[in-house]
């Protein structure tokens, strides 16, 4: 019984967070419509998904360790009526969505991509696949409640100096609120007092009185305008710094597992909340305050027409918890579409020479305008419902004005109240009903703040990677030797899909120089993510001089390493603060020494400024091979003990390669190398070969072996 008083509550959207999580999302919503509330993070969490999104097989073992019952179908559209809702279905042959209800030729479908859709039958067949998935409780399924709010500071870490600066403010404007209580008896003297006994002496003490007043009122006024802006200024500071170390500290897959307007979007949401909490948190305060105030004046010159002015408030304010979902749904969305425009325009930019190769410009056009509409849709339905609180809030206390001048005229002509009374009343009421109307405005801003903090929380709340301050001081300690060992490794992106490893082991000696070869996609990008510590083995361990990686803080193990990955990026800034990255230890010297062993120097002399060059935010003033080598330069910079080099050399000439590769051999390192090439492989004392998830040969080439190599690299590629 409790379980179907469940089953009949409204499907709340629950919007996917990485851009390969729609199926997790679906169960998600399918789960809490039946009264079991497991969070996405929840989820992401027990059940992890590459970037290339689950299968249907996938999705129901999941579901099934859920306690949900899966009856996968095959079905037509004129059958999609006949399906127990809530449902899965498989949607442009790379989504998922809920299909909420069928009402006729309507269908309610929950896209975790987008938010509540209705569409028509007709609509629906351009995306439905045929393949739907019904879900029901089973014996497992144990309903649960939603997760509490996640509290502010946990999403925005420690923050100094919060609580004295809201005091601060607090006190000055209730400071204020004392002369906009005073300012009612300015005009009732005047009525009562001065133009009935027409007492000029009174007026003029009444009117420099107030004057002062009000010149007060101005000055605590700018002083609590200004405490605002500090605060809001410091809190802005302190939390988005939080956040975004927080954010450097995640693991790389958080990265590649989302788009990047989703994640700046996000990173938005601590604005929106420092925002609320350093003006509206203390506006709130004092409008509750000033609104029981006023309240009480109100009551004491005459209850009946504070019965009025409340009777109106309490209309307005079932108005605002009325509309709250359809508020809270179209905030969301709005963001969502925001951030998806965003995401376009971003890869657009650093895409536009693919985009112009290819002739795309009209593509990219077209869907940045379709969706630029998605958001000013979504913006012009936020307006329109904000017009439509205004208007009633406008009838509402419109009419309750009417109304009260109405029955005070009456008091009045009865005597109950002075002309100078009514006047004062209708001070203070105006006073109340705007404080309560700001009460009630604020009161959903703060719920919203929920939808914020959970977007947030997406950062906020993902585990950074494994830091030595969380293992104690062992885990600081570096390693004494380089000598790498890998032993039983295994890996998968995510759990059901192919071992990308599976049972690995090899030693690379301290000083030694290794090369992996095999065929693309073999998995030697992976294996080196896997020695940088950048991806966790699933099974087996990496130690670094005896001593394993999973128990090392990422700070004892990576200053030792250098690495130039096939994608790696260079930044903003002069050559010379490319090569050293922030690390001045070695001088100018260091910077030079690191490109002359990159075979880079020579081009960066002749550069017009040499080293102070600028280098454009993706690196375009230079050739593919120069950055090649100015990334090598950085790595060397380092002066690291491990070095990694993922086809380092893949963009130089074969001369260039040579000289890359003879100063790399000079260097008394551990060296890791992939690469394709036979000059490359042959500068290696060792070559392992990689098949099938494993090392499969081991040969150690004197110089003909390296065409032995290459040859066995052509032969795993065609395997
Ligand atoms: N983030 C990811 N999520 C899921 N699968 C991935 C991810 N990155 C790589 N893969 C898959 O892992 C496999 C190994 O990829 P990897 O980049 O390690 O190969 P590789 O041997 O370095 O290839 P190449 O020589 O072409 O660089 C590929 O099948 C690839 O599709």
């Amino acid at each position: 019984m409790h379980r179907e008083a469940l089953a009949q509550m409204k499907t709340d959207v629950i919007l996917q967070s990485e851009s390969s999580e729609c199926g997790l999302a679906c169960l998600a919503m399918v789960a809490s419509r039946h009264g079991a509330s497991v969070g996405l993070r929840d989820l992401r969490q027990r059940f992890s998904l590459s970037l290339k999104g689950a299968s249907l097989s996938r999705l129901i073992n999941i579901a099934g360790q859920l306690g949900l019952q899966c009856r996968p179908l095959r079905l037509g559209m004129d059958e999609i009526g006949r399906l127990k809702t809530p449902c899965i279905l498989h949607w442009d042959m790379n989504h998922f969505v809920v299909l909420a209800k069928v009402a006729g030729k309507k269908l309610v479908v929950l896209d975790p991509a987008f938010g509540k859709r209705e569409m028509t039958l007709a609509e629906a067949s351009d995306h439905f696949t045929g393949v739907a998935l019904e879900l029901t409780p089973g014996e497992g399924f144990t309903p649960r409640k939603p997760a509490p709010a996640i509290a502010i500071r946990q999403l925005t870490g420690r923050v100094t100096g919060l609580w004295r600066a809201l005091a601060m403010i607090l006190a000055l404007s209730m400071v204020l609120q004392v002369f906009v209580l005073l300012a009612p008896f300015f005009m009732q003297w005047v009525v009562d007092q001065v133009l009935v006994s027409a007492d000029r002496d009174l007026l003029t003490v009444l009117g420099l009185g107030f004057g002062l007043v009000l010149l007060l009122q101005v000055a605590i006024g700018v002083l609590r305008g200004w405490a605002v802006v500090y605060l809001s200024s410091r809190l802005g500071l302190q939390w988005m710094g939080n956040v975004f170390s927080h954010l450097l500290r995640l693991p790389l897959d958080f990265f590649e597992k989302r788009h990047l307007g989703d994640i700046t979007s996000r990173m938005g949401s601590v604005q929106a909340i420092q925002r609320t909490l350093s003006t509206s948190f203390v506006e709130a305060l004092v409008d509750g305050l000033m609104a029981v105030v006023t309240l009480g004046m109100m009551l004491l010159y005459s209850v009946k027409l504070a019965l009025v002015t409340l009777l109106a408030v309490a209309i307005y304010l079932g108005l605002r918890a009325v509309a709250f979902g359809q508020v809270r749904e179209g905030t969301e969305q709005q963001l969502v579409a925001a951030a998806r425009q965003q995401s376009h325009l971003l890869e657009s930019i650093r895409g536009v020479q693919s985009v112009k190769v290819a002739g795309r410009e009209g593509l990219r056009r077209s869907t940045y305008f379709n969706l630029m509409n998605d958001t000013v849709n979504r913006d012009i339905r936020m307006a329109w419902l904000g017009l439509g609180f205004n208007s009633g809030s406008q009838l509402i206390f419109g009419l309750e004005r009417i109304a009260v001048i109405w029955i005070g005229a009456i008091l009045a002509m009865q005597n109950v109240l002075s002309v100078g009374m009514l006047i004062a009343y209708l001070a203070y009421k105006d006073q109340f009903a705007l404080r309560m109307g700001g009460l009630i405005d604020k009161w959903i801003e703060f719920r919203m703040l929920r939808l914020h903090g959970e977007r947030l929380a997406d950062i906020a709340l993902a585990e950074p990677e494994l830091d030595a301050s969380a293992c104690g001081d062992q885990a600081r300690q570096l390693p004494e030797d380089t000598r790498l060992e890998a032993r039983g490794l295994s890996f998968r992106y995510a759990e059901g899909e192919p071992w990308i490893i599976k049972d690995c082991s090899f030693a690379v000696e301290a000083g030694e120089s290794v090369a992996i070869v095999g065929a693309s996609g073999c998995g030697k990008t992976t294996l080196v993510k896997l020695m940088l510590g950048l991806l966790k083995p699933v099974e087996g361990t990496i130690t670094i001089g005896g001593r394993d990686l999973a128990r090392l803080g990422h700070e004892a193990y990576r200053p030792l390493m250098g690495a130039v990955m096939q994608d790696d990026q260079l930044f903003a800034g002069s050559v010379a603060e490319n090569i050293a990255f922030g690390d001045e230890n070695h001088g100018p010297e260091g910077i030079e020494a690191a490109a002359r062993l990159a075979a880079i120097h020579d081009e960066i002399s002749a550069m017009p400024m040499g080293y102070h060059s600028l280098i454009g935010d993706m690196g375009t003033t230079l050739s593919g091979g120069q950055k090649q080598r100015v990334i090598l330069a950085r790595a060397l910079h380092r002066r690291p003990g491990i070095l990694f080099l993922d086809e380092a050399t893949s963009h130089l000439d074969v001369e260039r390669e040579r000289l890359v590769n003879e100063a790399v051999r000079e260097l008394k390192l551990t060296k890791v190398i992939i690469a394709h090439r036979p000059e490359t492989i042959a500068s290696a004392d060792r070559v392992l070969v990689m098949h099938g998830g494993r090392m499969v040969q081991e040969i150690r080439p004197a110089a003909p072996a390296s065409q032995q190599a290459s040859g066995h690299a052509n032969e795993t590629a065609a395997a």
